[in-house]
C-alpha cells in the first residue's frame, strides 16, 4: 500500500499518523507539503489533525483552498482512498469531499478526551477488522466537532450507511448523555457515499499501541493495509 501524510502549517498530528501507519504498513509512509502538488500513485491520503493555517476564518476554511487539495481532490475523485482525521475531517468537509459541518462544541470549550464510540459497519476499507457494533475506544482533541446538516442531508448519511462512527457508552449505547460535543445524531464520523472517504473527529493514532493506554485505533490502519496491499 502506497501512503501519504498531508502536512499544513499547523498540523500536529501528522508524525503521530505517521508512526501508527508505519507500524502497521512496515514502511514509512510519504510525507507530503501543502504546497506539493505533484503526487505519486497513492493508494490513501490522510489529512491529519491540528490547526492548519492557524485554524484562521474557520477550522479547515483555508485548507480546504491549498494546492495540495485540488490534488486530493482529483484523487478522491478517482477513488484513491483518503482518511481525514479532526482537522482533516474539518477540511474534508470544507473541501466538499464530505456533508455537513462541523460547527463549535456544543459548551463551546476544547474538549480532551477518550471517548467511546460504535462502529456502524465494518464493510469498509477502513473498518474491515473491526465488527458492526463493536465499541472502540479513541481520544477526542477538539473545539469544533460539532456535527450538523441540514435535514435531507442527514436522511441521505443516515439512508446510505454513510454513519461511520457513533459516540457511545462503554456498551455501546447512543444517548445524549454520551455525546460530548452536540453532534446531530452522536455521529463522530462519516464517509462519502462510495465509502472511499472517512472523516472522523476522534483520532485513531492516538490509541494505536498498548504503550500509548489502548490500540483501538491500529484496527483502521491495520485494516486499510490489508484493504490496499
Ligand atoms: N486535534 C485537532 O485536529 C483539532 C482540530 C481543530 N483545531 C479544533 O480545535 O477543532
Amino acid at each position: 500500500m502506497k501512503a501519504a501524510i498531508i502536512v499544513f502549517p499547523g498540523s500536529n498530528c501528522d508524525r503521530d499518523v505517521a508512526v501508527a501507519l508505519e507500524a502497521s504498513l512496515g514502511h514509512r509512509p510519504l510525507m507530503v507539503w501543502h504546497r506539493d502538488t505533484d503526487l505519486p500513485d497513492l493508494d490513501l491520503i490522510v489529512v491529519p489533525g491540528g490547526f492548519s493555517y492557524g485554524d484562521y476564518l474557520r477550522c479547515g476554511a483555508m485548507a480546504a483552498h491549498s494546492p495540495v487539495l485540488r490534488e486530493v481532490k482529483a484523487r478522491a475523485e478517482k477513488g484513491t482512498r483518503v482518511l481525514g482525521i479532526c482537522n482533516g475531517f474539518q477540511i474534508l468537509t470544507e473541501a466538499g469531499l464530505l456533508p455537513g459541518v462541523l460547527m463549535r462544541n456544543r459548551d463551546l470549550r476544547f474538549i480532551c478526551r477518550d471517548v467511546h464510540l460504535r462502529v456502524e459497519t465494518d464493510a469498509t476499507d477502513f473498518t474491515r477488522q473491526y465488527q458492526a457494533g463493536q465499541v472502540v475506544r479513541f481520544p477526542i482533541a477538539h473545539a469544533e466537532g460539532n456535527f450538523f446538516a441540514d435535514a435531507e442531508t442527514v436522511k441521505a448519511i443516515e439512508g446510505n450507511g454513510q454513519v461511520a462512527f457513533r459516540y457511545c457508552d462503554a456498551d455501546g449505547a447512543v444517548t445524549e448523555a454520551t455525546n460530548p460535543n452536540g453532534s446531530l445524531g452522536n455521529i463522530a464520523g462519516i464517509y462519502n457515499p462510495g465509502r472511499t472517504v472517512l472523516g472522523l473527529m476522534p483520532h485513531p493514532e492516538r490509541l494505536a499501541e498498548d504503550l500509548l493506554g489502548g490500540s483501538d485505533g491500529k484496527t483502521m490502519f491495520d485494516s486499510l493495509v490489508e484493504a490496499l496491499s
